[in-house]
């Protein structure tokens, strides 16, 4: 093949159709499996903002809301936060007549100075008591240098007042160990004016029967205080400025976590949102151009398809947790940081794949765009409302289990990802970041979560704080709700292969309700091929009916029927008594026949035309045929194979549909690579599709655009090639040529010629030209009966009426002679036109070699225009054909008498007759038009 400029392209005849072979089932699984994959890949990455936008914008577009949110309720609780952020302590189970056995210490101060230890050390012998110490936890005064322990470690015993090396080591020992220390002293000595500065700082956070504890105990501790620094100054009226401070305090409310402890389930479920309702519209969108049958017909598994796209989204959840928990930590959130990595990951990972495996089961539900998205708002408001209402009050998530609530209902909720989710995550949170109660507002801290802790059970004191009522109920460990989540993934994969099944597509295709309990199902997948020569007999057999010829219908037709019946003709398609009743919307409609018993047989290397008005029913037939709708009666068989085995004919069908399914984010090369992998062709045979095959559908220089900005006939022509790759032994062509210009229009014949060579194919066409050109056989139907049926040629000769013949004769003489010839010679013939010396006639339904000699008889008498001699001899009229009776000794047509020109035999001879002349034969178009007129109903 030469590559030259497209206006002058010249095709080679041996055009490259590469076959498809079969392989095993894993092996088909995982080359179309990798297809679909680098199909997806293209998809999203061609689509990127859609992609980032649900994958890193939208998850961190929520996270900073969540973040300002935050931000927005601190600052109107501002004022009751007394220290900075930073210094998140928790409640202090205080050492201080608590009886608590765990270490503690009860006071820490800085020794600013020499006089601060010796203040303290008075204050301690002064006031055991007061300072809360008992017979048990002996006075201990551990002074700056000698206290070993550093901010991170943790005491292993009870102190009583402890020095530290600096002010900062209050606040972040007790940042790191928020239930040891009671109080906190700060001293600022000027020794030499006696003025005693100090400040006292006591925790507020624990409240105990609705009373905060230390209130008192501040008051003995300062007037303890006081008496110690007198005692140290001598100075009975030393300078004494106290400054009392509690202990780091919270928000009303709430802690700096505590948005995100309640309302962060909501946020990250938001957040996920958006993956799911794009894989739920992407994918739904996919039925709806019927892109996914394309595949599917090209041989795609419907379990690949499922799959392939549940990975490449899957690659998106990855994303999407990842970039929450990046999020989290750059913002410094404890529900994030105090959180181990994994459990974090797994905890969001698994929540969106689990609502990915929900999106599944939906899109095998619904079937078109609109409901997709309907259906997704739905899911996000319910899931909003659900998580809105359960998990804005942390106890609520526990008193779940507390026995107020039945089991059935937790058994309902458990089946929703996002109650699943909503308890981890809140668990979680509760751990890591601390929690509120929500009656007493108290600030309760989390220990923090760590990846063991998915299989332990929740503290108990955590959930007991957290004021749930009652006893404390027996949550779940945390990571049965990851399992939870894991089989409510499970339950929807077989969910939508149930609804995958059962749920009629667009033309109403489904298995019954029971498939899965019919062994035949299963077996459908290892069916062989071929049906065996006693099934073909039974096939024959059964379709009697296929005999009955439908009222007035044409000899040729009814003789097609018992032709189609017939082993000894080689058909290698055969239909037979085909029909599709379509019920009407409205029930009170009658039903619609769109196919009426019809009977249809194809040899190989034959092309097929199926000519008709709009809604004859020629689609209607070819989607019967390819699988994608119902018959109502009747069968075909396809080299052997029956209709009910289609994965055998689908490996063996290539479809050109009426309407372009392309996808509109890939080029043309991209579409070879797509249907040639669903083939199982080899890379070396896609990349020499690519080159030869784009080339001779003349889509080369475009290969590299994406289809949404083809025309609309380099669509069609794509469409043309894809139908053609794999090599399939029989193809359908839907009204290939539709829009395309002459040029192209040729290129495309001439590539379905080469194609035709060994295989089967049947084409729809509105252009007659085409039909004429490209078929072996022309069926013409008309309201769903095929009403004519065989060659062009024999349509013509058959439904043809007659020939159109034209002429200028030389002068009037030659007209009246010209005239008076046709007369004799054609006695039915219809004069049309006489003036200015053109003839204009019609000959009905006339013998083929009549015509043939009275056009040897107008050449002979048509002056030669090459010269100026117009005076040649005019040549008589042969009579060869006619026997004495006058009949024609082949056609037994009875002819003219011979003798019709004797009259004006002296004129005739000294001159040539006719100026020009012209004869068509009646076309197939006027054919078609013909039939269609006789068979209005
Ligand atoms: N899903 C359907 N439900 C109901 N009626 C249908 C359905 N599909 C097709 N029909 C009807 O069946 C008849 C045949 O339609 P079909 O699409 O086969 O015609 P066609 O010959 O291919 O026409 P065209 O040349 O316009 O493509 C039409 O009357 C059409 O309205």
């Amino acid at each position: 093949m030469s590559k030259q400029d497209d206006s002058t392209l010249i095709l080679e005849d041996d055009t490259y159709f590469p076959t498809s072979r079969q392989r095993g089932y894993f092996v088909t699984f995982f080359l179309q499996m990798k297809t679909m994959l680098a199909r997806n890949y293209t998809l999203l990455k061609r689509s990127y903002l859609s992609t980032l936008a649900q994958s890193v914008f939208g998850p961190i577009a929520f996270i900073l809301i969540l973040y300002v949110l935050q931000k927005a309720v601190d600052s109107k609780n501002n004022t009751a936060v007394y220290h900075p952020d930073k210094y998140t302590l928790g409640y202090v189970d205080s050492c201080q007549g608590l009886d608590r056995a765990d270490p503690c210490i009860n006071i820490m101060y800085y020794p600013s100075s020499s006089d601060t230890d010796s203040i303290m050390r008075l204050f301690s012998q002064q006031n055991t008591q007061r300072a809360g110490f008992d017979n048990n936890n002996p006075l201990s005064i551990q002074y700056g240098g000698k206290f070993d322990l550093d901010v991170k470690t943790k005491i292993s015993r009870k102190y009583g007042i402890v020095s530290v090396p600096s002010e900062d080591f209050i606040y972040n020992y007790s940042l790191n160990h928020p239930n040891t220390t009671t109080f906190g002293i700060n001293f600022d000595v000027d020794r030499t004016n006696d003025v005693y500065k100090y400040q006292i700082w006591f925790n507020t956070t624990v409240q105990r029967n609705g009373t905060i504890p230390y209130n008192t105990r501040v008051l003995s501790l300062m007037r303890g205080i006081d008496e110690a620094i007198i005692g140290h100054s001598g100075n009975s009226v030393a300078k004494i400025d106290v400054d009392l401070k509690d202990w780091p305090s919270l928000p009303v409310g709430g802690s700096s976590e505590s948005i995100i402890g309640t309302v962060g389930p909501m946020f990250f479920f938001s957040a996920q949102m958006i993956i799911f309702i794009s894989f739920i519209i992407t994918l739904v969108s996919e039925k709806e151009k019927r892109l996914r049958e394309s595949m599917q017909l090209a041989g795609l598994k419907a379990e690949v398809y499922w799959l392939s796209w549940f990975l490449s989204y899957s690659v998106l959840c990855i994303i999407c947790s990842l970039t929450i928990i990046a999020m989290g930590n750059i913002l410094a959130l404890s529900s994030f940081r105090n959180t181990n990595f994994v459990a974090m990951f797994l905890t969001l990972f698994i929540f969106n794949i689990s609502m990915l495996g929900f999106g599944c089961m939906i899109v095998s539900i619904i079937g078109t765009s609109a409901s997709a998205v309907l259906v997704s708002i739905y899911v996000f408001v319910i899931g909003l409302v659900i998580m809105g209402s359960l998990f804005t009050n942390p106890s609520f998530t526990y008193i779940w289990w507390g026995g107020s609530v039945s089991t059935t209902i937790r058994s309902v909720l458990s089946l929703l990802p996002f109650f699943n989710f909503g308890v981890l995550f809140v668990t979680i949170s509760n751990m890591s970041a601390g929690t509120i109660n929500s009656v007493t507002s108290v600030y309760i801290p989390g220990p923090g979560f760590k990846f063991a802790d998915l299989n332990r059970a929740i503290p108990k004191n955590l959930i007991q704080s957290l004021d749930v009522g009652g006893d404390v109920p027996a949550v779940p460990f945390p990571g049965s709700f990851l399992v939870q989540m894991l089989i409510n993934l499970l339950i929807f994969i077989i969910l939508t292969f149930y609804f995958d099944n059962v749920v009629p597509n667009q033309f109403g295709v489904s298995q019954h309700l029971l498939f899965f309990i019919d062994p035949r199902y299963y077996l459908s997948f290892f069916e062989s091929k071929k049906a065996s020569s006693v099934e073909i007999e039974n096939w024959i057999n059964s379709l009697k009916t296929a005999d009955q010829p439908l009222v007035g219908e044409d000899s040729d037709v009814t003789a097609e029927r018992s032709a189609v019946r017939d082993p000894n003709i080689p058909y290698v398609l055969r239909i037979a008594d085909l029909n599709k009743v379509f019920k009407k919307l409205n029930p009170f409609a009658k039903k619609f026949t769109a196919i009426q018993s019809t009977c249809l047989g194809i040899r190989e290397g034959e092309i097929l035309a199926l000519l008709g008005q709009n809604g004859a029913g020629k689609s209607t037939t070819m989607n019967i045929l390819s699988g994608v709708m119902p018959k109502s009666r009747g069968d075909a068989l396809f080299y052997g194979t029956t209709l009910k085995n289609q994965r055998a004919i689908r490996s063996m069908l290539g479809i050109c549909p009426q309407h372009d399914i392309l996808f509109n984010e890939l080029n043309a090369q991209e579409h070879v690579r797509l249907y040639g992998g669903l083939k199982g062709l080899s890379k070396l045979e896609i990349d020499n599709l690519i080159d030869k095959g784009l080339y001779a559908v003349r889509l080369h220089n475009v290969k590299n655009l994406q289809t949404r900005s083809y025309s609309g006939g380099m669509k069609r022509r794509l469409s043309v090639l894809i139908a053609t790759i794999g090599s399939p032994r029989i193809a359908f062509f839907d009204e290939p040529t539709t829009g395309m210009d002459p040029v192209n229009r040729r290129h495309v014949w001439r590539y379905l010629e080469n194609f035709k060579k060994g295989r089967v194919i049947i084409l729809t066409s509105h252009s007659m030209e085409e039909a004429d050109i490209l078929s072996d056989r022309v069926a013409v139907m008309a309201h769903g009966k095929v009403v004519a049926l065989g060659s062009s040629i024999r349509l013509k000769s058959r439904f043809g009426f007659g020939y159109k013949f034209s002429m200028i004769a030389k002068d009037k003489k030659s007209t009246v002679i010209v005239k008076d010839t046709i007369a004799r010679k054609f006695p039915q013939g219809m004069l049309q036109d006489d003036s200015a010396g053109a003839l204009i006639y019609h000959f009905s339904d006339q013998n083929t070699d009549v015509i043939c000699d009275f056009v040897d008889w107008l050449e002979a008498n048509q002056m030669d225009t090459s010269s100026d001699n117009d005076l040649k001899q005019s040549i008589p009229m042969p009579e060869p054909y006619l026997n004495q009776s006058g009949y024609d000794s082949q056609t037994h047509i009875k002819m003219p008498e011979p003798n019709y020109y004797d009259s004006e035999k002296d004129y005739a001879t000294s001159t040539r007759l006719i100026s020009t002349w012209g004869m068509s034969q009646t076309s197939l178009e006027e054919v078609f038009l013909k039939l269609i007129r006789e068979n209005q109903q």
